[in-house]
C-alpha cells in the first residue's frame, strides 16, 4: 500500500533542524562569525576611543589626541572593509546552503515519485521548494551568525563597562536580558502566525497554478469571473494573515523601542548620579554611555531579525518535511541482478493506493513471455496504468508479485528497473530545451547521429526537420508546442535510444490527424520489434496488432487470449466492443 507524507514526517522544531546544515559548513560558519566580530568589534572600539578622547577634551587633556583621532580613523576604516567581508561570507554562506537545500528537497520529492504528488498541487510544492528555501536566506545570512556575534559583542561591551563600575555593568544586563525576551513572550503567536501566512501563501500560488493550466477549461466553459472570485477571496485571506503577523510583529517592535529608550535613559541618568557623587570620572563618562549603546544596537538588531522567525519556522518545516519523506518504495537488494530473461509475470497481484480506497489490483495473475506484446484492455479504472507503475516499480505490490525472468521486481534495485523497463507514456513532458535534448534524455551519452536515427526510427524525423530550428528548436510549456502525436513519436524515440528490453507503451486516446496516426503507428511497430511489451491499448487497430490480449475489470483479469479467441468466447472482451469502449480506428 502506498504510504502518503504523515504527521510523524512533520518536522518539530524546525530551526533546529536548520543548525546542523549550517554546522556542515563549518569554515565559512566560523568566517562569517569572525568578520561579525571582527566588524562589531573594530566599530565598538573606534567609538569607545573616539568617547574617551571627546572626555578627555571635556576636562582640557589635549595631549595625544591628534594620534588618538588618526587612530580613530583607521579603526573606522577597518570597520567599514570588516563589514563588507562579514556581508560577503555570510551571504556565500547563505548561498551554498541554500543550494543545498533545493537539491536536498529535490531529492525528497523524487524519493516518494510520483506518489508524492498526489494529493498536492504542483503550486504548492514549487513553493515549498523555492519560495520557502528563499524565507530560509534571512536565518543563513542575517540571524544565526548574528546571534552569535551580538552574544560576544554585548558580554564584552558588559564586561568592559563593569571595570569602570559595576552598577552600571549590572543595570545594562537586566535591559539585554530584557530585551531579548521580548520575541519570545509572542513566539507562539508568531509561529502559528508564519505558519498560516506561509500555508495561505503556499495555497495561493497553488491556485494561480491551477488557474493557468486550466486557462483553457476556464475560458470555454465561461468560468473565467468564477476563477477570479475565487483569486480575490484568497488574496482576501491572505492580505488579513499579512496584517496580523504584521501587527504582532509591530508590537514587538515597539515594546523593544519602548525597552531601549528606557533602559539607556536610565543607564545614562545612572551614570550621571555616579559623575555627581564622584564614583565616575566626568572624563569616562562618555565611554560608559558609548558603551552601554554599542552593547544595546547589536540585541536591537538581532530582536529585529527574531520578529521574522515566525516567517522561517514555518518555511523550515516545510522545507524539512519534504527532505526527510519516506521513500515511497524502499530497496531491500542494492546489486544490480545482472541480466534478466525479459519474461515479465504478474503473479497473484493485490494493489491499493491507500488504504481508504478499494483494490485497484487484485489477484492479478497474467504472462508476457520475452519478445511478447499483450495489450491490456478494459474499461477505465480497471487497472491497466496500474499494471505498469508496478512494473516500473513506482510502488511495490500489496500481495503476490510482478517477476521478470523470475526475479521478484522487489529485488531488484530501482535504478536497475529503470534500466530494464522504459516508457512511451500518454501524456509526454517536454523540457523547455532543445528537441536534440528531449530525445536525448533516454541516453544523456548519445551521439547527434544517434539522436537523429532514433527520431528516424521513430518517424519523427520529417516534422522535427520542418521546425524552425530543426534539432535545435526549443520545445517545452514556454516554446514551440507539438501535438500529441508528435510529442508521443519523440518519446518513441527516447525509448529506442535507451534500448531497454522491456517497453510499456501508454497509447494516446486522442484523435489524431491521418497522418500523424499512420506515422505512430509506424514508430509503434518499430519500437515494439524485438522487446516485450506491455501495451496499453485504445485503438482496435492497435490492439489487435498484439500477440496477445488480457483483459482487466475492476483490477482483475477476467479473459486472456488473442482478438478472434476473445470475440468467439463472447465476454468482457465481446461486450467492450458491443459498448464502442474500444475506439474503432
Ligand atoms: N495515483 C493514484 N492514487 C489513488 N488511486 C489511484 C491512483 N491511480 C489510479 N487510482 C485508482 O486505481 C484504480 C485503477 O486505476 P488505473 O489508472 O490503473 O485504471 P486504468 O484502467 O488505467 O484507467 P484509464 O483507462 O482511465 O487510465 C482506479 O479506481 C483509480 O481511481
Amino acid at each position: 500500500m502506498s504510504t502518503t507524507t504523515t504527521a510523524e514526517d512533520e518536522v518539530r522544531r524546525p530551526i533546529l533542524t536548520l543548525v546542523p546544515q549550517a554546522l556542515a559548513h563549518r569554515r565559512l560558519f566560523l568566517l562569517t562569525v569572525l568578520s561579525g566580530l571582527l566588524a562589531h568589534g573594530l566599530g565598538i572600539a573606534a567609538a569607545t576611543l573616539g568617547a574617551w578622547l571627546v572626555g578627555r577634551a571635556f576636562i582640557g587633556e589635549a595631549e595625544g589626541l591628534v594620534r588618538g583621532f588618526a587612530i580613530m580613523m583607521l579603526l573606522v576604516a577597518g570597520a567599514a572593509l570588516a563589514k563588507w567581508w562579514q556581508m560577503w561570507v555570510a551571504h556565500d554562506f547563505a548561498y551554498q546552503l541554500l543550494a543545498g537545500l533545493r537539491v536536498q528537497a529535490f531529492d525528497g520529492m523524487e524519493r516518494r515519485a510520483p506518489g508524492y504528488l498526489l494529493g498536492r498541487r504542483t503550486g504548492d510544492v514549487g513553493g515549498a521548494v523555492m519560495a520557502d528555501v528563499e524565507t530560509i536566506e534571512w536565518f543563513y545570512a542575517h540571524t544565526i551568525a548574528d546571534y552569535v556575534v551580538a552574544g560576544l559583542a554585548t558580554v564584552g561591551a558588559v564586561i568592559a563597562l563593569a571595570f569602570f563600575h559595576p552598577g552600571l555593568a549590572v543595570a545594562l544586563a537586566v535591559v539585554v536580558s530584557l530585551l531579548v525576551t521580548i520575541p519570545v513572550w509572542l513566539s507562539r503567536r508568531a509561529d502559528r502566525q508564519g505558519q498560516r501566512l506561509r500555508d495561505e501563501l503556499g495555497g495561493l500560488s497553488a491556485e494561480v497554478v491551477d488557474g493557468v493550466q486550466g486557462l483553457r477549461e476556464l475560458v470555454s466553459f465561461g468560468q473565467g469571473e468564477t476563477y477570479l472570485r475565487r483569486l480575490r477571496d484568497r488574496t482576501r485571506a491572505l492580505q488579513s494573515h499579512q496584517l496580523a503577523y504584521g501587527r504582532r510583529a509591530g508590537i514587538e517592535q515597539s515594546a523593544a523601542d519602548a525597552l531601549l529608550s528606557i533602559g539607556f535613559a536610565s543607564i545614562l541618568a545612572g551614570a550621571a548620579v555616579l559623575v555627581t557623587a564622584g564614583q565616575l570620572s566626568l572624563a569616562l563618562l562618555p565611554v560608559t554611555v558609548v558603551l552601554a549603546a554599542t552593547a544595546l544596537a547589536p540585541v536591537a538588531e538581532v530582536t529585529g531579525t527574531a520578529r521574522s522567525l515566525g516567517q522561517i519556522r514555518a518555511s523550515a518545516r516545510r522545507v524539512f518535511t519534504v527532505i526527510r519523506q519516506r521513500a515511497q518504495v524502499v530497496d531491500r537488494v542494492t546489486t544490480p541482478p545482472g541480466e534478466l530473461t525479459p519474461r515479465i509475470t504478474f503473479d497473484d497481484v493485490s494493489f491499493s493506493y491507500t488504504s481508504d480506497r478499494s483494490p485497484a489490483l487484485s489477484g492479478a495473475t497474467f504472462e508476457i513471455r520475452p519478445g511478447e506484446t499483450v495489450a491490456l484492455v478494459g474499461h477505465s479504472g480497471a487497472g491497466k496504468s496500474t499494471c505498469a507503475n508496478l512494473l516500473l516499480r513506482f510502488w511495490d505490490v500489496d500481495g503476490g508479485a510482478v517477476r521478470v525472468g523470475g526475479r521478484d521486481l522487489r529485488d531488484v534495485p530501482q535504478h536497475a528497473v529503470r534500466e530494464l523497463v522504459s516508457i512511451v507514456p500518454q501524456d509526454v513532458y517536454l523540457f523547455h530545451r532543445s528537441v536534440r535534448d528531449n530525445i536525448r534524455l533516454g541516453r544523456p551519452d548519445a551521439t547527434d547521429e544517434e539522436v537523429e536515427a532514433a527520431a528516424r526510427q521513430a518517424r519523427a524525423h520529417e516534422f522535427i526537420a520542418r521546425l524552425p530550428q530543426g534539432y535545435d528548436t526549443t520545445c517545452g510549456e514556454r516554446a514551440i508546442q507539438l501535438s500529441g502525436g508528435q510529442r508521443q513519436r519523440l518519446a518513441i524515440a527516447r525509448a529506442l535510444l535507451r534500448d531497454s528490453p522491456i517497453l510499456i507503451l501508454d497509447e494516446a486516446v486522442s484523435n489524431l490527424d491521418a497522418e500523424n496516426e499512420e506515422a505512430l503507428q509506424a514508430a509503434i511497430r518499430t519500437v515494439r520489434k524485438g522487446r516485450t511489451t506491455l501495451l496499453i491499448a485504445h485503438r482496435l487497430s492497435t490492439i489487435r496488432s498484439a500477440d496477445r490480449i488480457v483483459v482487466l475489470d475492476r483490477g482483475r483479469v477476467v479473459e486472456q487470449g488473442t482478438d478472434a479467441e476473445l470475440r468467439q468466447a463472447g465476454g468482457e472482451y465481446a461486450r467492450l466492443l458491443h459498448h464502442q469502449s474500444l475506439t474503432a480506428a
